[in-house]
């Protein structure tokens, strides 16, 4: 069942800027990103979106001309079309769209719709996950399915735009799927004396996901898509993005870990081998625990039921 727009969280970028990156699948280009940050009304976290397509605008950054803004102020917010650069003063005008707002209440008028971006993309919806993508964890492959889904969609290609990659990441600020750094820690020393990822959240008397995945779904309709490709192996996530008659889920597109792909590779080390797969016995663990007790849409590999012996730590 999709949810219904009243239960919808009300959300609003509040910035947006430029961001050059270091990726490069192809070996042809390094693209840009825009990320937008998020406040919204159901917790104080500051949400993201990594939007990759410069027509991909959202609704909520652009839609208003705040009394007393001038147009420098609304440059350094994020809400221009097309370049900065130093010698830039218009802030409203690019490639024949001139953004207009309603003198009395500072609305958006103009024709801007038809310049912005309007057909599937692929996205992934991604919950923080401080260990693995930032302290080399190798508990979990988030770190590794973040890069994945950024590769994928910089492969992708929309024939009807000049830039062809498009898509986005909605960053959520749901550290240890909702419950926080600090009780995802206790969760790991459960880990280690022996539990799964779901009997030490129920343990720490969390549910075994504490997530709601709403405020992703405000945010990509504020960016204006109608229908999306989402990269998951997260039954959950399928359902409870769509919106009724808004939002619609078109197909899943599997996240497949890295190490599943090169297993004849595997050269028996401990973590990373050198397409930087996770491996460990941990990871091994979780995965067998996503497919087991939380229906996640992964086919079992070969190994995953065998007495793991890669995880010998040094
Ligand atoms: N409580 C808990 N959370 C964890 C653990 N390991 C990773 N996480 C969190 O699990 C979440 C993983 O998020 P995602 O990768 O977006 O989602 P998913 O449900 O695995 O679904 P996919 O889209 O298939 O990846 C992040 O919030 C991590 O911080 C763990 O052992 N315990
Ligand atoms: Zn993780």
């Amino acid at each position: 069942m999709s949810n219904f727009n009243k239960d919808l969280p009300i959300v609003e970028c509040i910035a947006r800027a430029r961001i050059p990156t270091t990726r490069d699948p192809n070996h042809k280009t390094y693209p840009e990103i825009f990320l937008h940050l998020y406040k919204n009304n159901r917790d104080n976290k500051e949400h993201l979106a990594i939007v990759f397509g410069e027509d991909i605008r959202s609704k909520s950054l652009f839609k208003k001309r705040y009394p007393e803004e001038t147009q420098y102020e609304r440059l350094i917010r994020g809400a221009y079309l097309g370049k900065l650069t130093p010698d830039r003063t218009e802030a409203d005008s690019f490639n024949g769209v001139t953004l207009q707002f309603d003198e009395k209440t500072g609305d958006l008028l103009s024709n801007f719709d038809q310049d912005t971006f309007n057909g599937k993309l692929p996205v992934r919806i991604h919950s923080e996950c401080f260990t693995g993508e930032t302290a080399w964890s190798a508990r979990c492959d988030c770190g590794e399915q973040f890069d994945l889904a950024g590769d994928y969609i910089l492969q992708s290609n929309v024939e009807s735009c000049m830039c062809k990659q498009h898509g986005v990441i909605v960053y959520l600020r749901q550290e240890g799927r909702g419950i926080g750094l600090s009780e995802k820690l206790k969760a790991y020393n459960l880990q280690d004396l022996g539990k799964d990822t779901v009997e030490a959240n129920l343990l720490l008397n969390h549910p075994a996901d504490a997530r709601d995945f709403s405020i992703a779904s405000s945010i990509l309709l504020d960016l204006q898509l109608s229908e999306v490709d989402l990269l998951t192996n997260n039954p959950d996530k399928l359902k409870a993005i769509e919106i009724d008659g808004k939002l619609k889920c078109a197909s899943r597109i599997p996240m497949v870990p890295l190490s599943w792909k090169d297993d004849e590779q595997n050269d028996g080390s401990n973590h990373n081998n050198s397409n930087n797969a996770i491996r460990s016995k941990e990871v091994e663990s979780y995965l067998r625990t996503k497919i087991e007790k939380m229906g996640h849409l992964l086919t079992t590999p070969i190994n995953l039921h065998a007495n793991i012996s890669v995880a010998k730590t040094e």
